[in-house]
């Protein structure tokens, strides 16, 4: 997938300058950045929720389903989770069977399995969190594009979260992810993009970084400042 010189305004503000990126194929690719850099708007841009003012989004041929998780939780509060499951299944054209292997794939993996019984409005935040991505996973689509998938989620179910992408990836696709925690970031990612004022201020290689990625950070912010 390849972005370049990708502009957006909303309400007259230019919020996304001419960000150009190229996203591995079967990479975990990481936007990170202070609030407001524009992390959201420019994964909606990728998403195909917001239209670019200038620039291009390239995907290769195989590449073109994504499949997307927002920064809130869309779910049906006073139906449980596996009725959840089965809607957006339909709403997503997922036939009712492979919901179930989906369904029975991933959720013991993260450790949903009992909850999907009980009404989504009894579910923590993690867990709601989990059935989101869960739901995210049911196309089965090559790339996945998840705003803040672990934002007020603690440790344990974190580091689930973190198994299954990095086992999704195991499985060929690849993972847009915009995230606050650089801990988590630098250990998942293989590239890290930092956005700061609507521009890309430094990509890392991550697989050859081997500095604190939270002094680079900075670093870089202090720089662009
Ligand atoms: N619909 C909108 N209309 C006008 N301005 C917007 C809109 N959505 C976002 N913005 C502005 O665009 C800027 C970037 O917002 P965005 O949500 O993309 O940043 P972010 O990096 O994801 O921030 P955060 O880390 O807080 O989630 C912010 O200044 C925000 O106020």
């Amino acid at each position: 997938m390849v972005i370049s010189g990708a502009g957006k305004s909303l309400n007259d503000t230019k919020i996304i300058k001419g960000v150009s990126l190229h996203v591995p194929h079967n990479s975990i690719y990481a936007i990170i950045g202070p609030n407001g850099a524009g992390k959201t708007t420019l994964l909606r841009l990728m998403m195909g929720l917001l239209h670019l003012d200038e620039g291009m989004i390239h995907f290769t041929g195989d590449e073109q389903a994504v499949s997307v998780l927002l920064e809130n939780d869309y779910l049906f509060e006073t139906k449980t989770g596996w009725e959840n499951l089965q809607n957006f299944g339909i709403y997503l054209s997922v036939n009712s069977s492979l919901v179930s292997a989906t369904t029975m794939k991933y959720a013991h993996l993260l450790q949903l399995s009992t909850a999907l019984d009980k009404k989504v409005a009894t579910y923590s935040k993690g867990m709601k969190r989990k059935l989101s991505l869960l739901i995210t996973l049911l196309k089965d689509s090559p790339i996945l594009m998840l705003d803040e998938l672990t934002s007020g989620v603690d440790p344990e179910s974190r580091r689930v979260m973190r198994d299954v992408i990095q086992l999704l990836k195991e499985e060929g696709k690849t993972v847009i992810i915009t995230s606050h925690d650089l801990a988590e970031v630098q250990k998942i990612s293989d590239w890290i993009a930092i956005l700061a004022n609507g521009t890309i201020a430094e990509i890392i290689d991550n697989q050859n970084f081997k500095g604190d990625l939270e002094e680079r950070f900075f670093d870089v912010l202090e720089e662009v400042r």
